[in-house]
Order: structure tokens, then C-alpha cells, then sequence
């Protein structure tokens, strides 16, 4: 398999928790994910509650959903944040394109 190609196999790797070290210690740093993914979920949850109410303030003043100014200046800056924190900037290029095409999304509905 070359560098640039997926591995598609699979392990659960609970079913060997038991019976080997390297599965234990995965099993400890799941914790770890799950804590920090359930402070992204609560971030998330605060994010979209603001931009609802930026996509209200839009509608009652007539603004379109998008902002294409506004959303290059919050790339650049995100990523020379990963940048500084040793992030692959493409992660949170991703990111921005996600949570900025969603509240697009809930900006046009609230809307109409
Ligand atoms: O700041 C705004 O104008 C928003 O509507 C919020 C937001 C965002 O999700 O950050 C969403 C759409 C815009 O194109 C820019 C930014």
C-alpha cells in the first residue's frame, strides 16, 4: 500500500482491552476524545445559538446570508492559529467551510 493510499481495514479494538497493553492504553486516551469532543459539541451548540441570531438581525435588516469578506478574514486567521499550534491548517479550513455552510443554510430558512 503506497503513502496515498486509505487503509480500509478494521479493528474494534474494545475486544482486545483485556488481553493487550496497546488496546488499554487507546482505551484510556478515548477518554480523553470523548471529554474533548463533548466540549466541541457544547461549543458548537453556543456557535450556532450566535450566528441564529446574527441570520435574524440579516433578516430583519434585509442582508443576504453570506459574507464573503467577513469569511476570508476568519480563514486567514484561523489558520495562522493552527499554524501556531501545530495544526494542519487544512483541518480547520474544513471546519470553517462546514459550520459557515451550515449557518448559511439556517440563515436562508430563518429568512423565509
Ligand atoms: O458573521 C456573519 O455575518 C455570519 O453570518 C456568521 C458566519 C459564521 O458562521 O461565522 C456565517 C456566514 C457568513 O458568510 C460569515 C460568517
Amino acid at each position: 500500500m503506497s503513502e496515498h493510499e486509505t487503509d480500509t481495514r478494521e479493528t474494534v479494538v474494545d475486544k482486545y482491552t483485556a488481553t493487550n497493553s496497546f488496546a488499554a492504553q487507546i482505551q484510556q486516551l478515548r477518554q480523553s476524545i470523548d471529554g474533548i469532543d463533548t466540549e466541541i459539541v457544547k461549543l458548537l451548540a453556543r456557535r450556532f445559538a450566535i450566528t441564529d441570531t446574527v441570520g435574524q438581525l440579516k433578516a430583519q435588516a434585509g442582508f443576504a446570508p453570506a459574507d464573503p469578506d467577513r469569511e476570508h478574514q476568519q480563514v486567514a486567521q484561523l489558520r495562522a492559529l493552527a499554524e501556531q499550534e501545530g495544526l494542519d491548517p487544512m483541518i480547520v479550513e474544513q471546519y470553517h467551510a462546514l459550520v459557515a455552510s451550515v449557518a448559511k443554510e439556517r440563515h436562508a430558512h430563518i429568512a423565509h
